[in-house]
């Protein structure tokens, strides 16, 4: 039961701010420390992760893996005639599997005893919470600790806001058709995975990129020149180093783009533009704190420690923070913190990982980034082909590169491109985090064929 009139101030030990996946773990594990815990959250449990983000993603990239499974099945010797695309029954399946797991989150919370409020929250100079939620009926709750985790809202770039109907990254998993042909404006891994996914559906996609490469600059170079290959294999016709200057619909809704592709000008007409939207940090409600924020986020350390005693930030709303791994790993740190319990995870250390077919994921330092910081390093490289399952799997598309200090052996950094990299790459996260290094990743032990043992393999000279 969500928690209504509130005349009387409550107490808590931990207030969190914020029902995103960075909240919602912040008050599972405060809860289950013993402490008692409050959870504001002012319009839907999961947050972006959940209701516009990784979910919804995840969910459709499975079924385009399925097609591609499926386009190889022949090959395979089995025959599968014709795979027909039943959208609005897609998208009800995608809806309801949210909807379950959005109701599974309330009913852990509960379990564990966190009050829930479904209201905006407005913290006060004092610290004290206000709630507001709806029909005039206010709350106000204090605590010894809040934890802010109202993550980040997406901007539309200024020149697509005069548009009627723009595809955004936060919206164009809710298909009502597909699009024949969709320009892409954007370049990180958002608008890969939107390529990918609209490319398998049947779209013909352009990719307008406004710099000279995919993907962070911080992401191993190995991994983007193989991404562009992958999505020029699919058809994607990309072009970098692309400005939009003007925008707009004509009266048969075709939509007009004004572009600069490098030094020349032109006018791109197509029938769907999808923009990803920049991503700002939330601080609805947070004015009365006097906290210290850069452009892309509140500025706290990785225990969450923010410029406001007793007033700690997690996930989107902190800055360089954005992604819901980060989010889970620093809502943990922050509940061990406010516990005192000593923890020293590495903010690098946190996997990150970007669906593509096939995925990629990468933990650590990239081979420059190593270099750069003066590391002696040593690349262990192998590819997928190598690997057994992985070959009988005909999933032998890509590489795993192992960063590693020639002289220590210490792990560096680690990066996947391959099917079930996401997975793939929580091994080297692990071993690492038990303080492992190159040998240890070596002896690693794994049933017999499996995908898994990449990585070790990676490592034994013998195999390459
Ligand atoms: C298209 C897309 C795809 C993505 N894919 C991935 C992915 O595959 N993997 C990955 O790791 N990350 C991905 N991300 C990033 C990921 O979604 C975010 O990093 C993650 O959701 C951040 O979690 P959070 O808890 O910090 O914030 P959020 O999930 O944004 O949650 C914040 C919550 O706070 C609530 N709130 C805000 N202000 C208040 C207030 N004043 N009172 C009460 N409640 C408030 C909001 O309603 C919201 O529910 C993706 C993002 C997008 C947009
Ligand atoms: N699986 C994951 O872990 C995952 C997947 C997707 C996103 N995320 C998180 O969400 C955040 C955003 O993801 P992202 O990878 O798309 O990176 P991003 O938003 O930082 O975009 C990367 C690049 O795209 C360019 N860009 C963005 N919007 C643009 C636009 N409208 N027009 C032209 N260029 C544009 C930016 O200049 C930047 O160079 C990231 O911080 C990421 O960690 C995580």
């Amino acid at each position: 039961m969500e928690n209504e009139v509130q005349q009387e101030i409550r107490s808590y030990d931990v207030v969190v701010i914020g029902g995103g996946v960075g909240g919602y773990t912040a008050a599972v594990r405060a809860a289950n420390a013993g402490l008692k815990t409050a959870l504001i959250e002012r319009i839907q449990l999961g947050g972006a992760g959940v209701n516009q983000g990784c979910i919804p993603i995840q969910y459709l990239y499975k079924n385009v893996q399925f097609i591609k499974e499926c386009a190889q099945a022949k090959k395979r010797g089995l025959i599968i005639k014709g795979i027909e695309l039943d959208l609005p029954r897609m998208m009800r399946d995608k809806n309801q599997k949210i909807r379950k797991y959005i109701a599974g989150m309330k009913e852990r919370l509960e379990d564990r005893g966190v009050d829930i409020f479904m209201g905006t929250a407005t913290v006060n100079a004092d610290k004290t919470v206000e709630i507001a939620m709806g029909n005039g009926i206010e709350g106000r709750i204090k605590a010894e600790s809040i934890i802010l985790a109202t993550g980040s809202t997406g901007r539309i770039p200024k020149q697509y806001q005069s548009m009627p109907e723009v595809l955004t990254d936060e919206n164009a998993h809710d298909l009502v058709e597909i699009p024949p042909e969709l320009v892409i404006i954007g370049s990180g891994g958002r608008a890969c995975e939107y390529a990918t996914l609209f490319s398998m559906l049947g779209s013909k996609v352009v990719l307008f990129v406004g710099e000279d490469h995919l993907l962070s600059s911080e992401v191993d170079g190995a991994i983007q020149e193989a991404v562009e290959q992958n999505l020029l294999a699919m058809q994607v016709d990309i072009h970098y180093n692309v400005t939009v200057s003007d925008v707009f619909e004509d009266s048969l809704g075709d939509i007009h783009l004004d572009v600069k592709l490098g030094s020349r000008d032109k006018m791109i007409i197509c029938s769907d533009i999808l923009v990803v939207k920049e991503r700002c940090p939330n601080l609805l409600g947070l004015s009365g704190l006097d906290l210290k924020v850069k452009n892309d986020g509140v500025i706290a350390d990785f225990s969450g420690i923010t410029s406001v005693p007793g007033v700690y930030a997690i996930g989107d709303l902190v800055s360089g923070m954005a992604s819901a791994s980060a989010a889970v790993a620093m809502a943990i740190q922050v509940v061990d913190t406010i516990t005192g319990k000593q923890r020293t995870l590495k903010n690098q250390w946190i996997p990150k990982a970007i669906h593509l077919l096939p995925e990629i994921a990468v933990v650590g330092m990239s081979e420059a980034e190593a270099r750069q910081n003066g590391y002696p390093v040593k690349v262990d490289r192998i590819n997928l082909a190598t690997n057994l399952k992985l070959y009988l799997d005909d999933a032998t598309t890509g590489f795993v590169k192992i960063i590693s200090d020639v002289d220590s052996g210490e792990l560096l950094g680690v990066c996947i491109y391959g099917e079930g990299a996401a997975e793939l790459i929580s091994q080297a996260q692990a071993i690492h985090a038990m303080g492992g290094g190159i040998e240890d990743l070596k002896r690693s032990l794994h049933a017999y064929p499996a995908a898994s043992a990449v990585l070790s393999e990676a490592t034994l000279a013998f195999l390459k």
